[in-house]
């Protein structure tokens, strides 16, 4: 169980102009902004969750996930993981977290990818037969094989990306923080990493926070979708809810032979074009079916497609809504 209540981080930086003069001028005074990464971040998550941590670039994902793996103190407020205080508790906590930073190894850059796993044996103190069959299991799921005898700096993206997941799994913890994970990754490797993260869910029950800017990563793996922006959680739902919120109508693009359309509720004609009908209608108050049923009372349709906003078009209506 993850529980924060009313986390707040703000960072101190220092303000510099351009020039000579300024730059002289601060060695003498340093002038300093307050920059809010955390407002009042509150939330819970339960055991076995999937969830789904977005927000634009400098939201306060990473400063989240950093206060929740015990990295970053926060300024105030509470923050509570199997009943720990991460930055407080950090030899217990790490024990039942693994993190994996997409953008940062955690893994030795000269030394085989077999080293690191082994001086991580060491740190976290696994016994020697559960580490072996940990690995074996890690080794198979995540097609490691020959990988293991090589240097990190030889492996591909996609490769190291298995590794690193490995590694943050070799003391079995019972939290995944995974930052941007799917980071740079084609399109086979992305398949990879989130049907290992689906089944290892799956599989041990284990607890994902997951953020990421690939809106494909949440519609995969996410039932609950947290967003975060300036700092303050924004919303808290699942996609549908997410929908709901960031659109409220939705497009049928018909095409009839002939007929004559005046408005109906909940249904508005938005353009024709020949034989080619643009309808929106308000999915709130009709399902897709009977808003068709209901434009072809009125037209000769032969055909109808409803035009489904993807994802990324939902997020970017959020980010407007939210002026982020
Ligand atoms: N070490 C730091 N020193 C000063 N400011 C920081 C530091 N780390 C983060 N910030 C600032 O805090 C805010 C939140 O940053 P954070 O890295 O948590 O955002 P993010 O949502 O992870 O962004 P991104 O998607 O770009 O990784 C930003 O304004 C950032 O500039």
């Amino acid at each position: 169980m993850i529980e924060l209540n009313n986390i707040n981080k703000s960072y101190k930086i220092a303000k510099r102009q351009a020039g000579i003069w300024n730059a002289t001028k601060a060695l003498f005074k340093k002038e300093t902004v307050l920059v809010n990464a955390l407002v009042d971040v509150s939330f819970t998550i339960r055991k076995g969750e999937i969830v789904g941590y977005i927000g634009p670039n400098g939201a306060g994902k990473s400063s989240t996930i950093k206060v929740m793996s015990g990295i970053l103190t926060p300024d105030s407020g509470e923050c509570l993981i199997n009943g720990l205080t991460p930055w407080k508790d950090r030899q217990e906590h790490v024990r039942n977290i693994g993190v994996v930073f997409g953008q940062r190894s955690q893994l030795w850059w000269e030394v085989p990818v077999i080293d690191s796993f082994e001086l991580l044996r060491d740190i976290y103190k696994l016994d020697q037969r559960a580490y072996k069959i940990t690995l074996n299991d890690l080794s198979d799921q995540l097609m490691l094989g020959d990988l293991l005898e090589t240097p990190v700096r030889q492996l591909s993206l996609g490769q190291r990306m298995r590794c690193e997941l490995a590694a943050s799994l070799l003391h079995q913890p019972s939290i995944l923080f995974l930052d941007e994970p799917t980071i740079g990754l084609d399109a086979q490797s992305k398949l990879a990493v989130r049907n290992f993260i689906k089944q290892l869910n799956q599989s041990s029950q284990t607890t994902v926070i997951l953020t990421t800017h690939d809106m494909q990563d949440i519609e995969a793996l996410t039932e609950r979708v947290l967003l975060i922006g300036n700092g303050h959680v924004l919303l808290d739902g699942s996609l549908t809810e997410l929908k709901h919120q960031s659109i409220q109508s939705q497009t049928i693009v018909a095409q009839a032979q002939s007929g004559s359309w005046e408005n109906q509720k909940g249904i508005t004609l938005k353009n024709q074009i020949g034989h080619t009908y643009h309808f929106d209608y308000d999915f709130n108050r009709l399902s897709a079916t009977e808003a068709i049923q209901i434009i072809a009372q009125h037209l000769d349709i032969y055909s109808a497609t409803i035009n489904q906003p993807t994802t990324d078009e939902l997020v970017l209506n959020l980010y407007k809504e939210y002026q982020l």
